[in-house]
């Protein structure tokens, strides 16, 4: 999964990039990138001192060096360090001072050409123009500023839902949660499978703690580590008693001494060096710098065309290169990038409302744009927590050996608890039987052997036990022998074959299993794998894993918005089957891990089309299922809450987890749910839609607006002895219409548009940009053929008459051009505007009609126009709409509607 790291092209996706903060919300800025070179070796050399001092001190030196103990720090000690040392975040993560982010509102080339536009307006004695262009400045960039602190807050107050915590040890006290950020050199904390490291650590005690340290070293192999101290280390990431910021816990647990927090950790200092690297451009960047590609290239050959016709027309150079900037600027689609942070804060925030947390907001289109969801089984189709139903022995017959087995070995693994495991321990009454053993030594759990093991000494002493549990297949490729009414008989293959089809007749009634079995063994220094041999099977244990009643109706719903779910388990196929059946979900074919590692891309790709089961699957076949349905052209999502679901999570177009998931989970996903339900991700579907909707809305109308006013200022430039209408008039416009734009964001969206997925399609619009604009543009001659022979306006004296008559017929054009694009319905009456575009549309209209008439007249150089014109006008505008409403039929026959 190595990719260059890419960085994101063009101005818009950097921009987004830029204000959207993805970074801000991601500690693993590098995962699956490739790492290493020059910013790997200054970050080595910067965060050197503290780590390497710590590498060579013992567990117990180390404490006294940062004035801790193996308590950890007081709260009133952490306090005092958090003063000078600081917040534990890392500088990307930290909010823009405002007068950078303000001096980044303005810095834009829009901006800075409007800048360029007053001064020479200045300069040439024009002050109004020059005050009107300065206004227009300070609006775009005020409300940009504005909008984007604001949805940065709100992006922060969402992130701060769901943020990871760690668990700190404070003298006297139960490990707490604490949100990483307050973290102090010094802190001890508690760290266990799952968890994302906090800080740069010294591991003060480990057992069997592996970390996966991918994110720093691209080293995919998990890492083990240690407490002992080490002599001279060159290379403090090569050093294994060190934990870092940005990795996390693959198996085992560990305490470790914080030395080193935010910006001076080895991800802070990397993250300063190097914080452009980013991933690529998601296809909503894409698809907006493409839009953006497309207006400047339309810019590049009509803004000299314009400047052309009018200055060898006219003659006055200066004034048609002021008017050529003004159709730039016209063209520019300047309130776009407001308008997207806006509708994305927007939407994140009506998303929260459903308890979908959005991490990185443009992760909303691809969740409204998501055809394929795939999710794991446990939590999401069944019930968050299993019940333990009963045990039987080899045989299916209930009997109680293998639970207490079970129950051992659940209460003395120290690795993640799973819900399995807290439902054995549930049985309190076991308790008793099973006190007085104690715990020698630990196989951690992992996702390849699916069993985990524990080594215990009996209470009266003797042999020692190995006691293993796990996945029926993967635990009787380590028995020989299986134990019968009390006696241990050798696992002949008549024995597996009926031990075989009792599992099979548990999984088939939707049971969940686990197998039992254990061993006798000589003392020894430590315990392996390998010693998982020559193990007695016990027998079963058996788990309720019941659906949800919210399963069916959330697949129904699903479904009906055009989404397909697949499920990828790491569980067995009986099971996952069973529970298929009981929420609705038709399996149409499954497909086993092992089968799915012996596929090659291209024979996966094929398969995933058809299957929608895949179970007994390893972390790496999740991830290849993702990647091959994204290979097959789908836009996917993944949902799953484990360790085992990081590296999907990581693949998918958008990643989706829940509150209660492992940090690692959490930390690569894009998407929280605050509640693991596929109801509350219908519902995020919805809302991801709308925003998607509503900004496309905007580029539509941006689009073909901007485009049908320039190719109206060129034709008039061809035909007229003066200019079609002032800079001015048209920077006035201009700023009136943005304004009234500024509410598309709060705009309803037609149902009918939220029923299947919506993706970004470019040529679409370029398409839509030259059917609409031109349409516009129709209606513009006709005002200037009314002007020109109706009013007589046809001398340069005369052109104010002209200017006003234009100047009101456009604004009104663009305020019905709202309500017409923002759906393919009949304008107001079939699809009526949420009350907030209404208002400020309705605000545009009234005043494009009242400044030509009113005080301000004079000072726009604008006249009154006479009472006929305004009997004219509505059938002109009448005439548009009709226009424009039968286009949009024959477009949506032809195209469909987004
Ligand atoms: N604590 C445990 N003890 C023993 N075996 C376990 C434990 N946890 C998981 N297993 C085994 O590993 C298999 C896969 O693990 P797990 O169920 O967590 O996978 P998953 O892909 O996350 O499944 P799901 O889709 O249900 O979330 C389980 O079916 C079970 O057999
Ligand atoms: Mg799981």
């Amino acid at each position: 999964m190595a990719q260059a790291p890419a960085r994101p092209r063009g101005g818009f996706a950097h921009f987004l990039h830029r204000q959207h903060g993805s970074h801000r919300f991601r500690r693993l800025a590098w995962w699956g990138h490739a790492v290493g070179g020059a910013s790997h070796r200054h970050a080595a050399a910067q965060v050197g001192g503290a780590l390497r001092a710590a590498t060579r001190l013992s567990p117990e030196a180390a404490l006294a060096h940062w004035h801790s103990s193996t308590e950890g720090l007081s709260e009133a000690q952490a306090q005092r360090v958090r003063r000078h040392a600081g917040p534990n975040q890392v500088g990307t993560e930290k909010p823009l001072p405002w007068p950078l982010h303000l001096w980044q509102a303005y810095r834009s080339p829009f901006s800075l050409l409007l800048t360029a536009l007053a001064g020479v307006s200045w300069l040439t004695q024009d002050l109004r123009s020059a005050t009107v262009i300065l206004a227009m400045v300070a609006l775009a960039t005020g409300m940009r500023f504005v909008q984007e602190r604001r949805s940065n807050r709100a992006a922060d107050a969402l992130k701060a839902l769901v943020s990871s915590q760690a668990s700190v040890l404070r003298p006297g006290q139960a490990p707490r949660e604490e949100p990483m950020a307050r973290l102090v050199p010094g802190d001890v904390v508690a760290l266990s499978a799952g968890d994302m490291v906090p800080a740069d650590a010294r591991v003060l005690s480990a057992k069997d703690l592996f970390v996966n340290q991918a994110a720093m070293t691209g080293e995919s192999l998990p890492v083990e580590k240690h407490a002992r101290a080490l002599a001279a280390v060159a290379d403090p990431l090569a050093a294994d008693n060190l934990v870092f910021m940005g990795t996390n816990v693959v198996s085992g647990s560990a305490t470790v001494l914080v030395v080193a927090t935010g910006p001076h950790t080895f991800f802070g200092a990397l993250a300063g060096h190097a914080a452009s690297t980013e991933r690529p451009p998601t296809q909503f960047e894409a698809g907006i710098n493409q839009v953006s590609r497309l207006l400047l290239r339309w810019m590049a050959v009509m803004v000299p065309a314009v400047l052309l016709f009018n200055g060898w027309g006219h003659g006055h150079w200066l004034e048609a290169f002021l008017f050529a900037l003004s159709v730039a600027v016209g063209l520019t689609p300047e309130m776009l990038p407001m308008i997207v942070t806006s509708t994305l804060a927007k939407g994140a925030v009506a998303m929260a409302r459903r308890q979908v947390i959005v991490k990185r907001l443009d992760a909303i289109q691809n969740l409204g744009a998501m055809d394929v969801l795939c999710t794991d089984k446990t939590g999401t189709l069944t019930q968050d927590h299993i019940a333990l139903s009963h045990a039987t022995d080899a045989w299916g017959r209930p009997d109680e050996g293998a639970l207490r087995w079970a129950w051992l070995n659940s209460q003395h693994q120290t690795g993640l608890k799973n819900p399995m495991d807290r439902a054995l321990l549930a049985r309190g009454d076991l308790a008793g039987p099973c006190a007085g053993w104690t715990k020698l030594d630990e196989v951690p759990f992992d996702f390849q052997r699916r069993r985990m093991s524990v080594v215990l000494q009996p209470p009266g002493g003797g042999a020692a036990r190995l006691v293993c549990k796990g996945a029926v297949e993967e635990v009787l490729a380590c028995c020989t022998q299986v134990s019968e009414t009390g006696q241990v008989q050798p696992l002949t293959p008549e024995r597996l074959q009926a031990i075989r089809a009792a599992a099979a007749q548990l999984s088939a009634e939707g049971l969940r299993v686990v197998a039992v079995a254990w061993r006798e063994m000589p003392a020894q220094a430590a315990w392996h794998v390998a010693d998982e041999a020559a193990l007695t099977l016990a027998g079963f244990v058996a788990f309720l894993d019941p659906p949800k009643d919210s399963t069916a109706p959330a697949l129904q719903a699903l479904a009906g918005h055009g989404v397909t779910v697949k499920v990828l388990t790491g569980d067995g196929d009986a099971v996952t089957r069973q529970v298929c059946q009981q929420v609705g979900l038709p399996v149409s074919g499954v497909l086993l891990g092992p089968q799915v590692a012996a596929l090659d891309d291209a024979a996966l790709q094929t398969a995933v089309r058809e299957v929608n089961v895949f179970a007994k699957l390893a972390p790496q076949d999740k991830e290849r299922i993702v990647r091959a349905l994204r290979a097959q052209g789908h836009v996917v999502g993944f949902m799953g809450d484990g360790i085992n679901d990081a590296p999907a999570l990581h693949a998918a177009d958008v990643g989706i987890s829940v509150d209660t998931g492992v940090d690692i989970a959490k930390e690569v996903a894009d998407i929280i749910l605050l509640e693991k339900s596929l109801l509350v991700l219908d519902a995020g579907v919805t809302e991801g839609r709308k925003t998607f909707a509503n900004m496309l809305k905007y580029i539509k109308m941006a689009a073909s607006s901007n485009f049908g006013n320039v190719l109206s200022v060129l034709v008039a430039s061809l035909l007229l002895p003066f200019l079609p209408m002032l800079p001015m008039h048209l920077l006035v416009q201009n700023l009136l219409y943005d304004f009234s734009q500024a509410a598309v964001p709060f705009d309803r969206v037609d149902d009918d548009l939220l029923t299947q997925p919506q993706r970004w399609n470019p040529d679409d619009l370029g398409r839509f940009m030259l059917t609409f604009g031109p349409i516009s543009s129709i209606f513009d001659l006709a005002t200037f053929a009314l002007m020109w022979w109706g009013y007589g306006a046809q001398s340069p004296a005369q052109q104010t008459l002209f200017q006003s008559g234009w100047f009101v017929e456009s604004l009104l054009t663009q305020t019905l051009v709202v309500h017409l694009i923002r759906s393919p319905r009949l304008p107001f009456v079939g699809s009526r505007a949420a009350p907030a575009l209404l208002a400020t549309t309705g605000a545009l209209a009234a005043l494009a009609l009242w400044l030509p008439q009113g005080p301000l007249a004079s000072w726009l150089k604008l006249q009154a126009l006479p009472a006929s014109y305004f009997t004219l006008l509505p059938l002109l505008l009448l005439g548009y709409m009709a226009c424009v409403q039968w286009a949009k039929r024959a477009w949506v026959r032809r195209h469909g509607w987004q």
